[in-house]
């Protein structure tokens, strides 16, 4: 396709995009790199016009696209999914929900097309996972289940929305060599908000700045390109606001030690183990890193400590000074743990506004059925103003952009200052600046004890100073699944 976008302009609730001109030659993919909003979505939409079920409205020329020719991957699309997959196994069954959506399904309901599907499989490293259920995917694995699922259109056009977010290391640099191969055949917009996330093999890339289309330049242009620098210095004052709010309404209890401890920890389903004979201890202050490859076990083991696994009670685990499963109420631990994962996201299903996702933290709640006192609403306010998004206050939750709703989720986990702060995968679907805002912010809620964290990325770039312990898992061989090897350092 040629595509040409001439003096558009159009608007999502966090930006407006603005292009003065662009030309997409035929054949050629292009790399877009995003400083602020969530550009990926407002693209995927023009390029659409059926994400999200409605149509966008712009101003300008946007010459060229067959709408009916292109394909979305995005984070907001795999919410999406998972939403209806959910909804659709929950409404077939009787009472419960019964997850019947199989990996290998979600891939051939777009082709119909046995030996497609299996190529697909094979080629994004999914044939172990073919016959699991969609939905009991880790984040990594759902990733390269929706990039399948695109390709399987059989489209010429694929625009693929942060298509490296929640992937390992190892399925990153695989990937990157698929897309490549890919791009012979395929033309793609590929939209990244990190700069090593912006593939090598790319030769176009155009960089947004503020939503505005700023320049077009090669991949060596890009690699020494100013930007970079200027937006760091920028995220770090926001960072420093975020933090002055928190130190403000300090309060946080201690424990004696260890706040968490599990004895060979194992969790096994029917087909497989994840891991076993973990021993891990958490001590008061210490701040812990959870690593290792996409369907480890990293997310399995945090619920172990958030309690909403069904596995933890015939684990045995010690947390804040009580013994699981001892008669301890669910929400008395809950009380001390602020949580932000992939899965909590999926369950934040309720429509309350913005304001009231920051407000039910206090609660620990899924939406918000209390009333909440004045200082609780203050503070809200105020991380509201600090995140760019009083004016959405009232905005329903749902309607928000992902990366937005990702924002005001980890603003919910810290609002109370949790003794635990559990962030697994939190920049997940945040813009550059976003990210940098709260890699800033947690650097120093760390390093001050504000709150103890327990952190997991794939990237090395998030590494934060103030950990210096580690939890890794490895592949077992001699029990299968994986182990955990403890290191500091
Ligand atoms: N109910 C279930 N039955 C069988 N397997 C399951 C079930 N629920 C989760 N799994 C599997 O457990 C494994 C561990 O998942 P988990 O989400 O903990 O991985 P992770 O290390 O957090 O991965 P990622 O880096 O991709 O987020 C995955 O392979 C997942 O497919």
């Amino acid at each position: 396709m040629e595509i040409r976008f001439t003096q558009l302009q159009c608007r999502s609730s966090s930006v407006t995009m603005d292009i003065d001109n662009w030309l997409i030659e035929p054949q050629q993919s292009w790399g877009v790199f995003s400083t602020e909003g969530d550009l990926g979505a407002l693209l995927g939409l023009l390029f659409t016009q059926q994400a999200h079920d409605k149509t966008l409205a712009y101003s300008g020329q946007l010459l060229g696209v067959d709408r009916t020719k292109v394909a979305l991957v995005s984070l907001h699309e795999q919410q999406q999914l998972l939403d209806d997959i959910l909804d659709q196994d929950d409404s077939e069954s009787l009472g419960y929900i019964d997850p019947k959506t199989t990996v290998y399904g979600v891939i051939f309901a777009q082709c119909n097309d046995e030996a497609l599907t299996h190529r697909l499989l094979q080629q994004l490293n999914l044939i172990q996972l073919s016959a699991s259920p969609f939905t009991q995917l880790s984040t990594g694995e759902s990733r390269r289940v929706m990039l399948a699922r695109a390709v399987a259109t059989k489209v010429p056009f694929l625009v693929l929305d942060e298509p490296y977010a929640g992937l390992d290391v190892g399925h990153r640099q695989a990937l990157s060599h698929y897309l490549q191969q890919l791009s012979q055949t395929v033309q793609m917009l590929v939209v990244v908000s990190r700069e090593e996330d912006m593939p090598d093999w790319i030769e176009h890339i155009a960089m947004f700045n503020h939503g505005t289309l700023d320049s077009v330049m090669t991949k060596s242009e890009w690699d020494n390109h100013p930007l970079i620098s200027q937006l760091t210095a920028q995220s770090g004052q926001q960072s420093e606001e975020l933090l002055a709010l928190i130190r403000r309404h300090r309060h946080s209890p201690s424990f004696a030690n260890p706040v968490f401890q599990l004895n060979n920890g194992r969790v096994a389903y029917s087909d497989k183990v994840i891991f076993s004979g973990v021993n891990w201890r958490i001590d008061n202050g210490v701040h812990w890193q959870v690593k290792g490859p996409n369907g480890c076990g990293k997310s399995t083991l945090l619920g172990l400590i958030f309690g909403d696994h069904p596995q933890c009670y015939s684990n045995d685990i010690d947390i804040f000074g009580k013994k699981r499963g001892s008669g301890e109420s669910i929400w008395e631990i809950k009380k001390h743990i602020g949580m932000v994962s992939s899965a909590l996201h999926l369950q934040y299903r309720v429509n309350c506004s913005a304001l009231d996702v920051i407000v039910s933290g206090f609660y620990d709640s899924i939406g918000l059925y209390q009333q909440a006192s004045k200082q609780q609403v203050a503070i809200a306010t105020e991380w509201l103003a600090i995140l760019h998004m009083g004016h959405l206050s009232k905005s329903s939750f749902r309607q928000l952009e992902y990366g937005q709703q990702r924002l005001l989720l980890i603003a919910r986990a810290i609002v109370k200052q949790p003794t635990l702060l559990i962030l697994d995968e939190p920049y997940q679907g945040l813009d550059y600046l976003g990210r940098r805002l709260i890699k800033n912010a947690l650097e120093l809620i760390a390093k001050e004890h504000l709150s103890q964290l327990l952190y997991v990325s794939h990237y090395q770039e998030d590494s934060l100073d103030s950990i210096k312990h580690f939890i890794e898992f490895v592949a077992d061989e001699h029990h299968g699944g994986y182990r955990a090897v403890i290191t500091k350092s």
